[in-house]
């Protein structure tokens, strides 16, 4: 009697599949009928013969560039337990956990003669919401075009192959990012044209993910102990992590490598190297400089990719929350996204609980650009350092990778034996990068003035305001915090930022509609894709550019001046973040007026300045305790006046 042919199924090596991208039909396939593109998606037809080049097209395209690099990691199963005990040269252990992707199995290699973790990726999703439904007709869509299928292939086979595409990219990138111990090493990878899953070995951290949630705002968890054994408190653990993470994107960004994706559940903790670790590069993106694929239009495209909301929305940067408001790109630097993220995970580290989080997603998006986080700052040097530079909300100020590894001297082996000889060149370098204009010069002068004054005031406060930073040194967040004496320039906020400009009148945020795989010639239409990240409780999106207008209000000088001191606008503030604390209504639904009047219930000292048309007469009916800031109006004025503060 003739045996049945085994079912081929797709792998992450097409030539151990031969013409894998053709239709392979197994039984659970045949359940769900074939999608045509005659058929279902006619809706589409016209945008897609306006299709536009993408970042994800264009490593398809370049997928034989990508299948060269990952071939010798990929190695096939040889022998595998029906118990799945072993598979190849490992023995599985204990469950670690489980991502949306796959889960997580302890295992010890027989060849290295040590532990690993090996994460095992059904290729077909056993979660069908992973991909919209309008991603996959697109993908079969955009392989029917190029001729890489010729037959009708059904949704779950589409699912599948999209899925390996999406392993091969994981793998691709981890595979370039082998030389640092800050990112979790790839050993290899195993496949074979019967295997339902994709496992990927890599080095195992014993102690899991970086944990932040605690009972109590002190509490040390166990977990940091391991990792910080002596005088661990959350402020030396908190150094430990910012240490290891700059120089963990400090290597990606030396790489060309975008992470999107950095929070508490994809840094590894590894007790036994004593270094957290950053994982899951599923979302990551290189700078096209960096990558070796041919297209025209690459780094438009690329431009357009660092646009989508990609990652976790509570650790999604500000530049990225405009939700299609505007017809511009607001990410120019991706490598800021990473840092603004790390601030957050950093935040979460320090305060026991997320910096913005909203009643739903958009609210998160609404608050990560429009709540301050000023009254968080407390003149600690660590606490300064994530508030006021990691946290900055205008990207182009927040503290680059570079001058953040700069000012992050990482063990007492690496500091130099007279920091005070660190090149001034060096410290001016680390200063927000705008060019300085006579406005700027003038707040930083006025800056300078404050800080001095409090300086003597309180000698022991380690503001990131004072003035005289010219002759400070950097400071080692090793060093006690009585010690500590960062450049103040360092963390000097700009005018800019926004402490001083977050504006309240904002509308809430549109969403558009969404596509993620393509965009038409038109305009851009989105996909919003929110997958659940069980273990924490985070969602994940991913959504591509949006095309919709936004209402930017720029903030005027003396709007800032006054916003700088315990000012209307700032009381206005602090009762809006109350609201949002006590989980009530969210802001976005009410109107500037209506925020005004419902969450500031104190008296006004000042006007809005928006209000007033004659400063000199609103300067000289101001309350006598307003007289210090009432005297930096009139410095400003002085300046507007005769140029000079
Ligand atoms: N190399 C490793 N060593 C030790 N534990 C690991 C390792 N990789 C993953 N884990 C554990 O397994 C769990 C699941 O990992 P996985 O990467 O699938 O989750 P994830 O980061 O949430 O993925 P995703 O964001 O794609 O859902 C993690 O929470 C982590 O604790």
């Amino acid at each position: 009697m003739e045996m049945p042919s085994r079912q081929l199924i797709p792998t992450l090596m097409p030539e151990w599949t031969p013409s894998s991208h053709q239709s392979y039909k197994t039984a659970d396939d045949s359940a769900s009928p074939p999608i045509t593109p005659t058929s279902q998606v006619s809706s589409f037809d016209s945008s897609l013969s306006q299709m536009k080049p993408t970042y994800s097209t264009i490593i398809e395209e370049n997928i034989d560039t990508i299948l060269d690099r990952i071939r010798p990691f990929v190695k096939k199963i040889t022998a595998s337990e029906q118990n799945k005990k072993t598979i190849n040269q490992y023995t599985l252990g204990a469950s670690a956990g489980s991502g949306q992707f796959g889960h997580v199995r302890k295992a010890y290699s027989s060849t290295l003669n040590k532990v690993v973790a090996i994460k095992i990726i059904l290729k077909k999703p056993w979660n069908a919401q992973q991909y919209s439904m309008n991603q996959v007709m697109r993908q079969i869509q955009l392989w029917k075009s190029k001729g890489k299928i010729t037959k009708n292939m059904s949704g779950n086979e589409a699912m599948r192959l999209m899925n390996i595409g999406k392993c091969r990219w994981e793998i691709y990138a981890v595979s370039r990012l082998r030389d640092s111990v800050h990112v979790v090493r790839l050993i290899e990878c195993l496949d074979s044209p019967f295997s339902e899953s994709i496992w990927i070995v890599s080095d195992w951290c014993n102690l899991g993910e970086l944990q932040w949630k605690r009972d109590n705002y002190g509490d040390i968890l166990p977990q940091w102990q391991r990792l910080v054994p002596f005088k661990c408190s959350v402020s030396t653990f908190s150094k430990k992590i910012l240490r290891d993470m700059t120089k963990g994107l400090q290597y990606l960004h030396s790489q060309g490598c975008i992470h999107r994706d950095i929070k508490p559940s994809n840094i590894l903790l590894d007790g036994i190297e004593n270094v957290a670790k950053i994982s899951d590069f599923g979302c990551c993106i290189f700078t096209p400089q960096l990558l070796p694929f041919k297209s025209a239009n690459f780094e438009e495209c690329f431009q357009r990719e660092l646009n989508k909301i990609v990652g976790t929305p509570a650790f999604i940067a500000p530049e990225l929350c405009h939700l299609g408001n505007s017809k511009r790109d607001f990410v120019t630097d991706g490598f800021k996204l990473d840092i603004w993220s790390l601030g957050v995970t950093l935040y979460c580290l320090l305060y026991n609980e997320l910096p913005f989080s909203g009643d739903n997603e958009f609210d998160t998006y609404h608050k990560i650009m429009e709540a301050p986080l000023s009254l968080k700052v407390n003149g600690s040097t660590l606490n300064d350092l994530i508030i006021k530079r990691l946290l900055e909300k205008d990207a182009t100020l927040r503290i680059g990778i570079q001058d953040l590894t700069k000012i992050i001297l990482p063990d007492p082996m690496d500091q130099p034996e007279h920091p005070k000889d660190i090149d001034q060149d060096i410290l001016s370098k680390i200063k927000p990068t705008r060019s300085e204009g006579p406005v700027r010069r003038f707040f930083g002068k006025l800056i300078t003035k404050k800080s001095k004054k409090k300086t003597l005031e309180n000698v022991k406060d380690n503001s990131f305001g004072s003035a005289n930073s010219k002759a400070t040194a950097p400071v080692y967040i090793d060093a006690d915090s009585q010690e500590e004496a960062f450049s103040s320039t360092v963390l000097r906020s700009s005018p800019n930022s926004s402490d001083y400009c977050s504006s309240l009148e904002e509308e809430a945020v549109q969403v558009t509609d969404f596509l993620n795989t393509f965009c038409d010639s038109k305009g851009s239409a989105n996909i919003l894709h929110v997958k659940n990240d069980k273990r924490n409780t985070e969602m994940k999106v991913e959504k591509s550019d949006s095309s919709s207008h936004s209402s930017f209000k720029v903030p005027t000088p003396i709007k800032a001046l006054i916003r700088l001191k315990n000012s209307p606008v700032e009381n206005r503030n602090k009762s809006y973040d109350n609201r949002f604390s006590d989980g009530l209504t969210s802001p976005s639904k009410k109107s500037a007026k209506e925020k005004h009047r419902v969450y500031n219930p104190e008296p006004k000292k000042l006007a809005h300045s928006g209000n007033i048309i004659n400063f000199k007469a609103y300067i000289n009916s101001a309350d006598k305790d307003r007289q210090e800031m009432v005297e930096d109006v009139r410095t400003y004025l002085n300046f507007a006046d005769n140029g000079q503060a």
